[in-house]
């Protein structure tokens, strides 16, 4: 844990200081591969930051579980340590975020394996599982009209095809006794309240429900899951609560107990990590930083969280349906305004696989460690010093990456698409693994290049991007997006931004502020904004033009095969 300095004319409590007490918010964020929390005050400022890792299991290859009790004893332990020292009576809102994955519990909300091992501890089936392929060819082949909200084709990653999975696999050990099947965001806040109640967000961008018409029966029926129907949707959720609602009688005395808070305090209903890294960058003041969106309304801000996954939030004031393209939904982000997220499955997580899997990877781990640093601050230094006079990014000239490794979440939509690289030599020493692992990064801002491309074709006009999750603390990673997108990227104040924006939730709880809207202007905050290399624009417009090629080879290449 860390505990941040008090900042010149705070003006406010800082932890354990004896100035005037202030109100504070705890925003806990469940990414894939660890989960962090953070005190936060009323202008956003993060005080006290933890982290800590959790457990993931991969049975099978594309068969990924995890354990919502591993999850919520990371969540009380993390919210331990950023409460240390302070007085939480000052703790004013709780506010939860986590990945999409599905957490299935039985009727006396027991853990349910997801397996075939019958390990029960295992109950959830993480967001980038793709075990349900078979079963979301068959939900895609009944074009049934809520396709049209998720950018015309279900993902593997949604909902509906792992439930339809499990009925179909797992029908006694699991499906017959489930009694309550949450993600799991919702799952979170019903641990802390005893709320079963759900969140708009998770329901409607990830389970087909619509804000405005509410289930749709003959979606269910028509998939093979009448059984929600049948019974009112208790086991997915019958009733509904926008982000940042105030939940029930707010935490319960024994969740209290478990996270180290007094019970009773505001919690909020929750949103998908994604949705709430966008809560906490793109509401911030712009005014002075010569950024084009600074006359344009927040519709031209489009935020990219970067973590295992990238997600592309963009909002509109009426409904943009983009192909490929997720949405869209309905106050499933920021209340009013509808929602498009775009999404590349695998960014970080390419980024470590090419990194680790390199023969030279070993030496450079023991370099980086030799100077105390990670592997991606030695990779960046190591390119500056081999581009020579050159800028960084033309060391790729000759070695190209297609980055879809996982499928292609937008704007392809084709979970069929496997990575590509072209340009491989016979050496295997560290130039080589710096410059993959640049083409790499660049084959993911071309990625974005291609979603920013889509939605601004359907109608989205954007002209900044707001970077945050992991990735965003990599320099390499948000100045290549500036340049292969053309666009300034705004980092926040405070690198956690996700945090901010779970903490946002807490505060909309609390009723300290009046609105999403409002917690979101006064508790985001630009930190730093890099702009475009544009006199390197044309080589990255060549580049742009084989990365396209490379799909479109790579769909020629099955079609030869698939051909007699
Ligand atoms: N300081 C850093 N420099 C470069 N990459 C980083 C840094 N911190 C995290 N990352 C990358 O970000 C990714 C994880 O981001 P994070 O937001 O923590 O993920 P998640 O929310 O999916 O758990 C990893 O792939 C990691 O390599
Ligand atoms: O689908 C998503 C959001 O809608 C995310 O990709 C998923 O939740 C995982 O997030 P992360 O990569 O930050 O762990």
């Amino acid at each position: 844990m860390m505990w941040e300095q008090t900042r010149e004319g705070a003006g406010t409590t800082m932890p354990g200081g004896d100035q005037e007490p202030g109100s504070y918010y705890v925003g806990v964020d469940v990414g894939t591969g660890s989960v962090r929390a953070a005190l936060v005050d009323q202008r956003g400022i993060i005080l006290a930051f933890a982290d800590q890792p959790i457990n993931r299991w991969e049975p099978q290859f594309n068969h990924h579980e995890q354990s919502s009790e591993d999850i919520w004893a990371a969540c009380c332990v993390v919210t331990k340590q950023v409460v240390q020292g302070i007085d939480v009576n000052q703790i004013r809102g709780l506010g939860f975020d986590a990945t999409c994955s599905l957490v299935v519990l039985d009727k006396q909300f027991r853990p349910l394996p997801v397996n075939h091992e019958g390990e029960s501890h295992r109950n959830i089936i993480m967001w980038l599982d793709h075990r349900a392929v078979s079963q979301v060819h068959r939900i895609n082949e009944t074009k049934h009209r809520v396709l049209q909200c998720v950018g015309g084709v279900m993902s593997v990653e949604m909902q509906a095809p792992k439930l339809l999975w499990l009925k179909e696999n797992l029908r006694e050990t699991c499906w017959d006794k489930a009694g309550h099947f949450f993600d799991l965001p919702d799952f979170l806040s019903w641990k802390a309240t005893g709320v079963t109640a759900r969140s708009l967000c998770s329901l409607v961008c990830k389970w087909t429900y619509s804000a405005e018409k509410g289930w749709d029966d003959s979606f269910w029926k028509m998939v093979g899951l009448e059984d929600f129907v049948a019974d009112n949707y208790s086991k997915i959720g019958n009733q509904m609560l926008p982000p940042g609602a105030s939940l029930g009688n707010g935490l319960t005395p024994e969740a209290a107990k478990d996270l180290g808070l007094p019970a009773g305090i505001a919690v909020a209903a929750s949103l998908i990590d994604a949705h709430a890294g966008g809560l906490g960058v793109i509401g911030a003041d712009v005014r002075g930083y010569g950024l084009a969106c600074e006359g344009q309304p927040v519709t031209s801000r489009l935020a990219v969280i970067c973590g295992t996954s990238s997600c592309h939030m963009g909002i509109s004031k009426d409904p943009i349906f983009v192909p490929g393209v997720w949405g869209p939904y309905f106050s499933a982000m920021v209340p009013g305004f509808w929602l498009n997220e775009g999404g590349q499955s695998v960014t970080g997580k390419l980024i470590d696989h090419m990194v680790q899997g390199h023969a030279a990877f070993p030496e450079l781990q023991a370099k980086a460690t030799a100077r105390c640093q990670s592997v991606y601050a030695y990779l960046n230094s190591h390119l500056d010093l081999i581009k020579k006079a050159r800028p960084v990014g033309f060391l790729t000239v000759d070695l190209h990456v297609w980055p879809d490794f996982h499928g292609n979440r937008s704007p392809l939509a084709d979970l069929t698409l496997k990575g590509m690289v072209t340009g491989l030599k016979l050496s295997q020493d560290l130039d080589d693994l710096a410059i993959l692992y640049l083409a790499t990064v660049q084959a993911i801002a071309f990625g974005t290049r291609l979603i920013v491309e889509a939605m601004e074709a359907a109608g989205h006009s954007l002209s900044t991007l707001f970077l945050c999750g992991g990735l965003s603390k990599n320099p390499l990673f948000v100045q290549t997006h500036a340049d292969i997108t053309g666009m300034p990227v705004v980092l926040s104040q405070e690198a956690e931004s996700v945090l901010v924006g779970a903490a946002v939730l807490g505060a909309c709880a609390s009723g300290d502020f009046t609105s999403v809207q409002e917690a979101m202007a006064r508790m985001s905050k630009v930190g730093k904004v890099v702009f475009p290399r544009l006199e390197d624009k044309r080589y990255y417009d060549k580049k742009y033009q084989v990365f396209l090629k490379l799909v479109e080879h790579q769909k020629e290449y099955a079609a030869i095969m698939k051909g007699d």
